[in-house]
């Protein structure tokens, strides 16, 4: 990239903040046209995730999420939820999505005095307008505002689409000057295949990390789109002994259940569709030393 190119970049954070159910989630999937791999979301600070980037002409607007915000009152860290705080006011522009059928109920009045101390700049993004009449958006607009001044209201519709690309445009001109922070080659959609076997392999780690430190692998072996919109998927599970075999099935089953389903919801959300998954679970003693499974990982064979 020239330096004069640079010089035209904008880039900065978007501290998505909504109480469950605004469709934080909807929107994302509706603003968001790469979503950065798992393996480089791990490597994110604690504090925010990286939920997703978006492309708008020459901005790069990042997502995160601030999680904690949300956590129970009856298990409310405060910590925790400082630093979720926190997260947000490192942000450049705070987004507060709200639910325009629920209004400006207990949960959201609370954030909105919580946002009065965040420097970043605040929007307010009115969400679901298709099940509101208009007068209604109006005098929410109005009463939040009063509550809490934004710098800009928007009413959208994540699931019509009604309202996004007006948002788009005017986030990515509230990102400051700066060149992007994830080159345009590091956030083009991960190979699904791939990314589907990570998942699959981190549920296998959360479970079983004590009794299996990597000593296993998860290739994707078949993706088979179906007409419905799903897709088939299977994978097998390579361990290098019997043992190990055992262990990731679990007795009757149960283990290998338990991480098909968790795999399951995450890889039909990273790839937004229904999943159906098949897990198979095989013994290769050498994988650790057979090439060929580090290309189909894509990885380099270590030499030596
Ligand atoms: N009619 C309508 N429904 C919407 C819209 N946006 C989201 N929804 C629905 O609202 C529900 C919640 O949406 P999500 O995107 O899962 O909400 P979320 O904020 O991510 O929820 P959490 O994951 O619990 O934080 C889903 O059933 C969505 O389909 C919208 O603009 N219009």
């Amino acid at each position: 990239m020239s330096e004069a190119e640079g010089a035209q970049h904008r880039c900065g954070f978007v501290a998505l903040i909504g109480a469950p159910n605004a469709g934080k989630s909807t929107l994302l999937n509706a603003l968001v046209g790469a979503k950065i791999s798992i393996v480089s979301r791990k490597v994110q600070t604690t504090r925010t995730l990286v939920r997703g980037i978006a492309l708008q002409g020459e901005a790069q607007i990042i997502f995160v999420d601030t999680p904690g915000i949300f956590a129970p009152r009856r298990r409310l860290d405060r910590a925790m939820v400082a630093s979720a705080w926190g997260g947000a006011a490192d942000a450049d522009v705070v987004a507060l999505l709200v639910d325009a059928r629920k209004g400006l109920d207990d949960e959201v009045a609370e954030i909105l005095r919580a946002l009065e101390n965040v420097k970043a700049k605040r929007v307010l993004i009115l969400n679901k307008i298709d099940l509101v009449a208009r007068p209604h958006l109006l005098e929410l607009t109005a009463s939040a505002n009063a509550r809490l001044a934004f710098a800009e209201t928007f009413m959208v519709s994540a699931t019509t689409g009604d309202g996004l690309a007006l948002l788009k445009e005017h986030l990515g001109a509230l990102m400051p000057p700066g060149p992007w922070l994830y080159p345009e080659d590091q956030i083009s959609e991960a190979p699904v295949r791939a990314l589907a076997a990570e998942i699959t392999r981190e549920k296998i780690f959360e479970r079983l990390h004590d009794e299996l430190p990597y000593q296993s692998t998860v290739e994707t072996q078949s993706w088979e789109e179906r007409p419905d919109g799903s897709a088939r998927v299977e994978q097998t599970i390579y361990v290098t002994r019997e043992a190990h075999r055992k262990i990731v099935l679990g007795e009757g089953g149960r283990t290998i259940k338990a991480i098909g389903t968790a795999a399951r919801k995450d890889i039909a959300e990273a790839a937004e569709q229904p999943i159906h998954l098949f897990l198979f679970v095989k013994v290769r003693e050498h994988w650790i030393d057979d090439p060929e499974r580090y290309r189909a990982m894509g990885l380099e064979f270590p030499k030596g």
